[in-house]
């Protein structure tokens, strides 16, 4: 696969079909958290008209001409009075029911087999798989030696047979790592790439070590298969052995999916809880057993104060997704009382493992804080920056008012592909959802203003290419892995106070995912400023283009240094040196982007193969 097309270096300069007046809006912003995102005002200036307005039936034309679809159109008013059947919410999704009389070894259910692996929306491996080779470092007490294949994991068989299914050939180098130090039992913090696996990662090792004493540890439950089960009667409070907790709820229904196909054919149940999901399908769900739980950190916190719906008790693993989101969204409150309080298991056999595709300020004092004293990190990636060259980043000057132009104008000068355009705020989602979709363009939109069937309408839409182009705040910045996204557009780029360079790599990383490539183009203007050094770094690290107005921040000698925006931690010679306070982020002299610090890899220089002494052990990954 070739690279998706460019884009000229002016994109405001197409053939400037504009679509009148409108200011720009004035949107309350949203702020940073589960179901929200960081949000910056929209541009407030009036575009103004240079060139005649084609009529409504000339643009539809147009788009059809350049080969964009018909939109589906969404009577929202209809959905905030109607709702949804129970069965359109995710959180209704079929698992596989093991029954009793099964044993060990349960029967293929074939319908529900193609639902899981056989769908054509189903996300495959790229041919770039080379660009997610890159330097790993590993901390820890031990060595760790890498599963280069999944057969040699020691994995249960059936879990071997749903990797097969869900065709997954070779474990990525995330896998590769944190697979053996999860099933030795050890605690693991592991960063990498967008879009490169973290999710199975976790989930293989954690299912499989489950999978033959679930029938031992699991707590009892209804069979929900028989003939007079009634979901409100039999339902029984719900003791999950695993608690994976994700930011946003679009996130915790694609976890979900991983944690179906994983436990296809097995007595492990998963179940998925979030905020906006009907108070009666989450009870169905996890009254009919619950072993696996995907939650979001709100709405797992309610049913902790619901002792006779659920109990963490049983736990054995918890995961926190996208654990730089935690910090950023001060989920301190919550992540406390998931990570330690109520009537949580807290032998020390529990496994906890966190992870996260950014390194930003605070993500290793979390750790510390949360981890065992002698966990594991797993980082893939130079040290200050996890984005990579899958995702071709161009910049593009383009001033407030001429936004929606250039933006439209972009999307004709590549060919028709499931696009994402990420805006600051709702208002200005709502208004640039209006525009396209009024010049012909199959779009959907999503913000945390929407209700959960809306949001969940427009994910299905645009996973399944019914509107190709989903116009979205950052709320889908972080984890979104839909198959065939080729072009993310920053229609606001998130400056600093609206989640920074650690947002813009959530938001690039929806593209160019596990070995495929992907195009993100950015508008840039003065009111970008204070992301402009860091954007640079990871434009240069990425061998992607400068553009001329922002040559300024090229480093003299090209090298860019990543070491103030990454690991704060004051150096201490053997690596680890967590036990003390020892986050200079956390001061006033490492303030914002201040002094330089310690990465992870800075006692040990990369070696070709195999491992180095001392704090970090370093190693470039071979193929997979
Ligand atoms: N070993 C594998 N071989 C092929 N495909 C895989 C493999 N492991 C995972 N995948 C697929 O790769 C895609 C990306 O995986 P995943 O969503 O876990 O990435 P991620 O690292 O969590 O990304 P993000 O940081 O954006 O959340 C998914 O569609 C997943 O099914």
């Amino acid at each position: 696969m070739g690279w998706p097309q460019d884009v000229p270096a002016n994109a405001a300069d197409g053939d400037g079909t504009n679509g009148g007046a409108g200011a720009w809006g004035g949107d309350e912003p949203e702020t940073n958290g589960a179901d929200t995102n960081g949000a910056e005002t929209a541009d407030a200036t009036e575009a103004k008209p240079e060139v005649p307005e084609l009529t409504k039936e000339e643009h539809i034309k147009k788009a059809r001409a350049a080969g964009w679809k018909e939109g589906v159109a969404f009577d929202y008013e209809e959905f905030q009075r109607q709702g949804g059947a129970d069965a359109d919410f995710h959180g209704a999704s079929k698992v596989y029911e093991w029954k009793e009389e099964y044993g060990e070894v349960a029967p293929a259910h074939p319908e529900l087999e193609n639902m899981l692996f056989g769908g054509e929306f189903q996300m495959r491996k790229g041919e770039h798989t080379e660009a997610l080779d890159v330097e790993i470092t590993v901390e820890g007490p031990n060595k760790v030696l890498p599963f280069k294949v999944f057969a040699e994991a020691g994995l249960h068989p059936i879990v071997l047979q749903n990797i097969a299914l869900a065709q997954y050939d070779q474990p990525t180098p995330i896998q590769q790592y944190t697979m053996p130090i999860i099933l030795e039992g050890h605690d693991v913090l592991a960063v990498a790439q967008t879009g490169s696996g973290k999710t199975a990662a976790y989930m293989v090792p954690i299912i499989s070590k489950l999978m033959g004493k679930a029938k031992k540890l699991a707590a009892p439950r209804p069979d929900t298969t028989a003939p007079g089960y009634n979901a409100m009667r039999h339902q029984v409070r719900a003791e999950p052995l695993v608690v994976i907790v994700v930011p946003t709820r679009e996130l915790a229904m694609q976890i979900f999916d991983e944690a179906r196909r994983m436990c296809y054919r097995s007595m492990l149940r998963p179940c998925v809880v979030y905020g906006g999901l009907p108070m009666p399908i989450t009870r169905d769900q996890l009254g009919a057993g619950c072993d696996i739980l995907i939650a979001t950190p709100g709405r797992l916190c309610d049913f902790m104060d619901k002792p006779h719906i659920l109990t963490m008790s049983r736990v054995k693993y918890t995961v926190i997704d996208e654990a730089d989101e935690m910090l950023d969204s001060d989920w301190s409150e919550e992540l406390e009382k998931i990570m330690g309080g109520g009537d949580t298991n807290d032998d020390a056999d529990h496994v906890y493992v966190m992870t996260s595709a950014t390194f930003p300020k605070g993500i290793r004092r979390l750790a510390d804080e949360y981890l065992a004293d002698d966990f594991y990190r797993v980082r893939i990636g130079t040290k200050g920056t996890t984005a990579h060259k899958n995702i071709r980043q161009n910049i593009v000057w383009v001033d407030g008012q001429e936004k929606r132009n250039a933006v439209f104008d972009l999307l004709f000068q590549s060919e028709p592909t499931r696009t994402m355009i990420f805006c600051n705020a709702k208002g200005a989602v709502d208004e640039l959802d209006d525009f396209l979709y009024n010049r012909g363009l199959p779009t959907t939109s999503i913000h945390a203003g929407r209700n959960q069937r809306e949001r969940e309408d427009a994910m299905r839409a645009f996973r399944t290419g019914k509107a190709p182009i989903l116009i979205a705040t950052g709320i889908s910045a972080r984890g979104w892995d839909v198959k065939g996204c080729k072009h993310v557009i920053n229609y606001d780029l998130p400056s600093g106070m609206y989640g920074g360079i650690t947002e813009y790599v959530h938001r690039i990383g929806r593209t160019g995912r596990i070995g495929n490539q992907g195009l993100a183009t950015s508008f840039y203007n003065d009111r970008n400023d204070d992301i402009a050094e860091d954007l640079v770094k990871i434009l240069v690290d990425c061998d992607c283009e400068v553009p001329e107005f922002l040559q300024q921040h090229v480093p003299e000698d090209g090298k860019v240094n990543f070491d103030d925006d990454t690991d704060d931690e004051e150096e201490t010679g053997d690596g680890f040196g967590s036990g003390g306070d020892g986050f200079g982020g956390e001061t006033a002299e490492d303030g914002d982007g201040g002094a330089a610090v310690s990465g992870w890899a800075a006692e040990a220089p990369a070696a070709e193969e195999g491992f180095t002494a001392s704090g970090g052990d370093v190693a470039v990954a071979s193929d997979w």
